[in-house]
């Protein structure tokens, strides 16, 4: 996602995009919250800026499009404040904002991170760039965080919290030894949120047995909180995997897409006079 900002004399949020369309335009955009509350919260206010959005990340698919939005209004409200934060303070500001690091973080850092979060400290490892191409099954509904995370149990027993760590565990071991064969096959057996979440993506188990078994990708999980099922894909042979999981499966809208290298960036210019600048 990218803002383009522009000083103005009230406040306005704008886009062409697709993706974007109904999103609220004044006052009420979680890009607007966000800044004037971290403003507030390092003591300064905002000037009315004319800001553009343009982005192509589905909402509410569990691609993390509220994630990027709420970085972007802390990246905001830095610009706009004389660039007082550290990264480290935009990771925690962004998690305490969406409630766990998960999305947040990578928007910051891109690339793979990995992390753990309380209301009295965040703590994330940056991992790198993975070199794997990303093949991903996008349904046409909308799934928000809010229900998937109403179907997770409040409480698991200790033997499944530890069997499911266990998987957990090896999946991190094996993304930072490059063993993607672990990786896939501990994506696939998820214990934490697939049991659960299943009732809400009724395509989840098809589509990772069929990931499995008739593709070269290394394995498939949900993405975020659904309803988007994620693919790992050894390098460069994302696309073909892409359609034939595209013919397999009509109704998804199915993409390839590559980690991203860079979290936030920051172009600023001069244009028609005015100070503007370029937040991605
Ligand atoms: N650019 C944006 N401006 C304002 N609100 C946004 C923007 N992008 C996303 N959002 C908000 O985030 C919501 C989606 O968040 P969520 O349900 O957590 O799904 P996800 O983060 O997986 O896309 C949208 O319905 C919208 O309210
Ligand atoms: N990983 C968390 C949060 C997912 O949020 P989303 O915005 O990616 O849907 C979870 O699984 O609840």
């Amino acid at each position: 996602m990218t803002l383009e900002v522009h000083p103005s004399e009230k406040w306005f949020f704008g886009s062409s995009s697709r993706e974007l369309q109904g999103i609220e335009e004044g006052e009420d955009n979680l890009i607007y919250k966000v800044a004037v509350h971290v403003a507030k919260e390092l003591g300064k206010e905002l000037p009315p800026c004319h800001v553009t959005m343009t982005s192509d990340i589905p909402l509410a698919r569990g691609l993390g499009s509220s994630a990027a939005a709420i970085v972007a209004g802390i990246e905001l409200a830095n610009q706009l404040t004389g660039e007082p934060l550290t990264v480290e303070e935009k990771v925690r500001f962004s998690s305490l904002w969406e409630g766990h690091p998960d999305n947040v973080a990578a928007s910051v850092y891109g690339g793979l991170v990995i992390g753990t979060h309380t209301e009295e400290s965040t703590h994330v490892l940056y991992g790198g760039v993975p070199e794997v191409d990303l093949v991903l099954l996008v349904p046409s509904e909308e799934l928000k965080t809010k229900k998937a995370r109403g179907v997770l149990p409040s409480e698991l027993s200790y033997k499944h919290a530890v069997r499911a760590s266990s998987v957990a565990n090896v999946l991190v071991a094996g993304l930072l030894q490059n063993d993607w064969e672990s990786v896939g096959k501990m994506m696939s057996e998820d214990l934490f949120h697939h049991p659960y979440r299943r009732e809400l993506v009724p395509h989840l188990e098809e589509v990772i047995q069929v990931v499995r078994e008739e593709t070269k990708a290394y394995g498939a999980a949900l993405s975020g909180a659904g309803p988007t099922m994620l693919c790992l894909a050894p390098l460069h042979q994302g696309e073909e995997i892409q359609n034939k999981l595209q013919r397999h499966f009509p109704s998804f809208e199915v993409l390839h897409l590559r980690p991203a290298k860079e979290g936030i960036q920051v172009k600023k210019g001069i244009q028609n006079k005015e100070a503007s600048a370029q937040i991605s």
